[in-house]
């Protein structure tokens, strides 16, 4: 397993107020998983992306990433995962960007800070990487460009390829299409595929963006800080998915929606199921037959 979450809470304190922002979050992502975490404003989506990313610490629970647990490492261990392990692309990319260097500088930057990595310590080898990454996200031809001089889509694809530039393991991705075009946003899309393929880097993207979410292999959905349900792409598209464009295929139906039974065996019912099965109150009979669990008003 790439990641494994076990009762992550988290807790918010100000002075007025507390925010159970995970309550008791349980999830696993495999390795070379790509994969989308959605839910509703303050279901604590980033919160869940920027504790895995080390940035911050739960209020209890445990977070094992590629076999670390993350919150015993030492300070200079977690620097070092940060640099090393994980890759982070933002909505709004100015936290990873330096202006006023050109689109290669600016992936070559973090390649100083690799860790042990002797072939990086060569400018030429850094440059050669940083060039390939730049192909890899379509962006080659502008490779002396300053940043400033490309458009937010160009500088988000400049930006994976920045967060790529030392060979994470995995590559988190918050909002990544939330500030740019639709056309942008479908080729942001196909490039995580490539990407997750090609490099064999497990993916996980915050989104609101529909249309991103129906491309990964597997969707959860957090809901109050818990995961509620996921949806999984069937098996055979997965298979078609490795030989096609994504854009060639009709993204309808492509996954299943699965609840998501927790530790405790608890199940979460949505309002829409329960009104369709004409369950109202908070009584319901539960029956087992032939294999199934009935649950009745
Ligand atoms: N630093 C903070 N201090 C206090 N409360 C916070 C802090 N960060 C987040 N919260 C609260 O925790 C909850 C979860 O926030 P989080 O940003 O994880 O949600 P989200 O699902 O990513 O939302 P969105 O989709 O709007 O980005 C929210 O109620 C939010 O107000």
């Amino acid at each position: 397993m790439m990641i494994v979450c076990d009762g992550l809470v988290k807790i918010y304190k100000t002075n007025t107020v507390e925010v159970m922002a995970l309550q008791g979050l349980d999830m696993n992502v495999a390795k070379g998983e790509l994969m989308a975490v959605v839910g509703n404003s303050g279901s604590g989506k980033s919160t869940f992306l920027n504790m895995v990313g080390g940035l911050i610490k739960p209020s209890a629970g445990q977070l094992l990433v590629d076999g670390k647990d993350l919150f015993r490492l030492s300070e200079k261990q977690l620097v070092d995962y940060k640099r090393n392990t994980v890759g982070f692309v933002w909505q709004k990319n100015s936290r990873n960007l330096f202006p006023y260097l050109s689109a290669i500088r600016n992936v070559e930057v973090p390649m100083q800070f690799c860790k042990d990595n002797e072939a990086m310590r060569s400018e030429a080898k850094r440059r050669e990487r940083a060039l390939e990454l730049l192909e890899l996200v379509g962006m080659s031809h502008r490779k002396d460009s300053l940043l400033h001089q490309l458009s937010g889509g160009e500088q988000q694809r400049v930006a994976i390829a920045i967060a790529l530039a030392n060979r994470p393991k995995l590559l988190l991705a918050d909002e990544p299409t939330g500030a740019v075009d639709q056309k942008t946003s479908l080729m942001i899309q196909d490039m995580f595929r490539v990407l997750n393929r090609e490099l064999g880097v497990t993916i996980v993207i915050v989104t609101h963006d529909v249309s991103l979410s129906k491309k990964v292999d597997r969707v959860v959905m957090i809901r109050d800080g818990k995961i509620s349900s996921e949806r999984v792409m069937k098996q055979g598209y997965l298979e078609r998915m490795k030989h096609l464009d994504v854009s060639e295929l009709e993204t309808e139906n492509m996954q299943e929606e699965f609840a998501v039974l927790d530790r405790a065996g608890r199940v979460q019912l949505t309002k829409g199921i329960l009104e369709q099965a004409g369950i109202e109150g908070n009584r319901v009979r539960i029956e087992v037959q032939e294999g199934k669990i009935i649950i009745s008003a």
